[in-house]
């Protein structure tokens, strides 16, 4: 559906951009990645926005390259709604379809949320009602490839999850493909097949969300989906020591790097090594406690109290990043 072959921006102090990438006919692809990663550049470049210096990018069969963005048969929702002022929420869904329908105008407005307000125009709308009616104009324009960057970060969290399942299963339906960039790995977790992960202006991994979740490449792989411990540790021939205890450990083999595990993958067990819970989080239903763990302090999804020693083990191997990646 949509294929970046070597697609470079440079942008002189500011790094180099350079991405290949290709997406599924219907399918979802979340990008994740820290502030300046180059998220935003990547769905410019897709949009038509900004001008490659190398590289083809491809939508479906044909070659889009040098196509004016209203030339590429997609839709964007960026973070400025970019509505116009004169017109209701009706109409704008109106000017975009191929077929103007108001029926079908009016039921998407409902499916998004926004029942009652076709009337509304945007100087009358909160800024989620707005990012509302940006999202429903987006899916009425019946695009091939729908770029999505943050479309719910003005929402509260109820609804918010309603939304992101909303418009998935919209998608889904009529079968669009969509790049959906987002700092939230739970969004990510819920609506995306495939996640890209963005680091200086490249992509470091592109795997299913629980891939990336289990087993991230990079240490900001790792990092995007947050619920992650990093500790300073020291590597001997694929070893670490903890509290007393060695574990063998995948990644570095040897030197100092950070030893980086998830809140669950560390379980009680009583040949583990000893830890002393400090304080106890009790996080969305779950358990978790900030335990000591010799070489640092790190969170773990146990049952326990404050002050008990307990012993503990890892689930899998334990992996360690370089420090300097
Ligand atoms: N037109 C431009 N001219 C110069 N540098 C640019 C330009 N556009 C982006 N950059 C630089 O490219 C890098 C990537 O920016 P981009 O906006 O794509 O990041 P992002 O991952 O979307 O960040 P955020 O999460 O903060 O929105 C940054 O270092 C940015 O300063």
């Amino acid at each position: 559906m949509l294929r970046l072959e070597h697609v470079s921006k440079n942008f002189g102090k500011a790094g180099v951009f350079e991405v290949t990438l290709e997406l599924a006919p219907g399918e979802i692809m979340a990008v994740l990645g820290a502030s300046g990663s180059g998220k935003t550049t990547l769905l410019n470049l897709v949009a038509g926005l900004l001008k490659p210096d190398t590289g083809r990018i491809f939508l479906g069969p044909e070659e889009v390259t040098h196509h004016p963005p209203e030339q590429r048969g997609l839709a964007y929702v960026f973070q400025d709604h970019a509505l116009w002022p004169h017109l209701s929420a009706l109409e704008h869904l109106l000017l975009v379809m191929k077929k103007p329908n108001r029926e079908a105008a009016h039921h998407l407005l409902e499916r998004v949320g926004l029942a009652g307000l076709d009337a509304r125009k945007p100087h009358q709308l909160s800024g989620g009602q707005k990012q509302r009616v940006a999202l429903a104009r987006a899916l009425a324009a019946k695009p091939r490839l729908l770029l999505l960057d943050e479309p719910y970060s003005a929402l509260d969290p109820v609804l918010r999850e309603e939304l992101r399942l909303e418009v998935a299963s919209l998608l889904r339906a009529e079968h669009v493909s969509a790049l959906h960039v987002t700092h939230d790995p739970d969004e990510a977790l819920a609506v995306a097949d495939r996640v890209a992960v963005m680091e200086g202006g490249r992509i470091v991994q592109v795997d299913t969300p629980t891939q990336v979740y289990t087993q991230p490449q990079t240490l900001s792989a790792a990092r995007a989906f947050g619920r992650l411990n990093l500790l300073p540790v020291q590597v001997q021939n694929g070893w670490v020591q903890l509290n007393g205890l060695a574990w063998a450990v995948e990644g570095l083999q040897s030197g100092s790097g950070l030893l980086a595990f998830r809140y669950e993958d560390l379980r009680p067990e009583p040949e583990g090594f000893p830890a002393k819970v400090l304080a106890v989080y009790g996080g969305r239903g779950e358990r978790l406690c900030r335990v000591n763990l010799g070489i640092g302090e790190a969170v773990v999804k146990l049952q326990a109290e404050p002050g008990e020693e307990v012993r503990l083990s890892p689930t899998g191997r334990l992996r360690v990043f370089e420090t300097n990646r």
